[in-house]
């Protein structure tokens, strides 16, 4: 038998009526898969938030300002934002990374410095980031996660922040699918319809004047942001040390989109946590072909989704090393 076929019945002769665990069932099978085995770890969880400022933040896509991502990261660094609660709460180990924030922080030793510069271009007329800066972005995370690794992570999740990311997100998304810019923006912080209408606008008169960009590369260098960047990094380089990966909102599937474009086998590792509230991603998961573990109508970014879903995650893994099978509980299977 194969391992995919020892793995279902491992599952199947749980004692529960058959597929009773519903998408858990699913998840312990990919993990099972992922991990080569029929007996799963997950090990000394991690995530990573990483923190850019987007030259498009400035022509008005938010309903908050640019400078609400510095104060956010000291916020982080106090311990005081959603993702540090959620972490604490479930033992998740966090790192903060500035990954291009505008603003300075005089080497604080709880921040990981790996600013690029101050803020992307505004894509509305130039590429957001040189070649040189991307591959900077990919170089960095994949020391980064390198690092994590050797502490014998196994499992990695990504959130960011970033005032304006979730533009950047629709513009990846559009470009590297075919779901619509219309179907992509969203209210992001929190946009009225006014503030939705003007943002699509400012989207589309960008997504002209780049015409068509089907190269992932390519499209993260003109749309992405320093941290968006630096997450798909993250997750490429993350995948090729074997860890699962726990994907979390709009922004980060985005991320995740161009890592997938650039290597397809990196969805065997991914969990999808959440689905955001954010329109887009629905559509995204759609085309993903995948279910997100919870739907909470979250709209927050930072990993949060991630964090929440972890016990989820070990509660696949649990039953399936730690629960009684029919044979060996005396139960009749039918
Ligand atoms: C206080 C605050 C904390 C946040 N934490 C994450 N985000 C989220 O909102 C931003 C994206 O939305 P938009 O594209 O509309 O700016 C990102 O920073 C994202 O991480 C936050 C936003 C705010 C205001
Ligand atoms: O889904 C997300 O990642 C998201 C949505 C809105 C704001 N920030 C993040």
């Amino acid at each position: 038998m194969s391992l995919k076929e020892d793995l279902q019945h491992k599952i199947d002769f749980k004692t529960k009526p058959l597929g009773a665990l519903g998408q858990l069932e699913n998840l312990t099978l990919k993990i099972g898969l992922a991990q080569n085995t029929l007996t799963p770890k997950l090990k000394n969880p991690h995530l990573i938030v990483f923190a850019g400022d987007h030259g498009i933040a400035q022509e008005g896509v938010s309903a908050y300002p640019p400078e609400v991502t510095y104060q956010m990261i000291l916020n982080f660094l106090n311990n005081g934002a959603a993702i540090n609660i959620f972490c604490k709460q479930n033992n998740i180990n966090l790192s903060i990374v500035d990954a291009g924030v505008n603003g300075d922080f005089d080497g604080n030793k709880n921040l990981i410095h790996h600013k690029i510069a101050k803020g992307t271009k505004s894509f509305s007329s130039d590429k957001a980031m040189s070649i040189e800066d991307l591959e900077q972005c990919f170089e960095y995370s994949k020391n980064l996660v390198n690092d994590i690794a050797k502490q014998g992570t196994n499992i990695i999740g990504f959130g960011e922040m970033g005032i304006g990311n979730t533009s950047s997100a629709s513009m990846i998304v559009n470009a590297l699918t075919d779901i619509s810019l219309e179907n992509c923006v969203g209210r992001g912080t929190g946009l009225d319809n006014e503030g939705v209408t003007k943002k699509l606008e400012i989207l589309t008169k960008a997504r002209d004047f780049h015409g068509n960009i089907s190269d992932p590369k390519e499209v993260l260098q003109t749309f992405g942001g320093y941290e968006v960047a630096q997450i798909t990094g993250a997750m490429l380089a993350a995948f090729e040390k074997n860890m699962l990966l726990m994907v979390d909102g709009f922004i980060a599937s985005a991320a995740f989109l161009v890592a997938y474009k650039i290597n397809p086998e990196i969805k065997n590792n991914a969990i999808f946590c959440h689905q955001s509230q954010e329109v887009g991603h629905r559509l995204l998961l759609d085309y993903f072909e995948e279910k997100a573990l919870l739907d909470l109508d979250l709209r927050l970014g930072e990993g949060t989704g991630c964090a929440l879903a972890y016990p989820l995650i070990e509660a696949a893994v649990n039953f399936l090393n730690d629960m009684a099978s029919f044979e060996s509980a005396g139960v009749s299977n039918k």
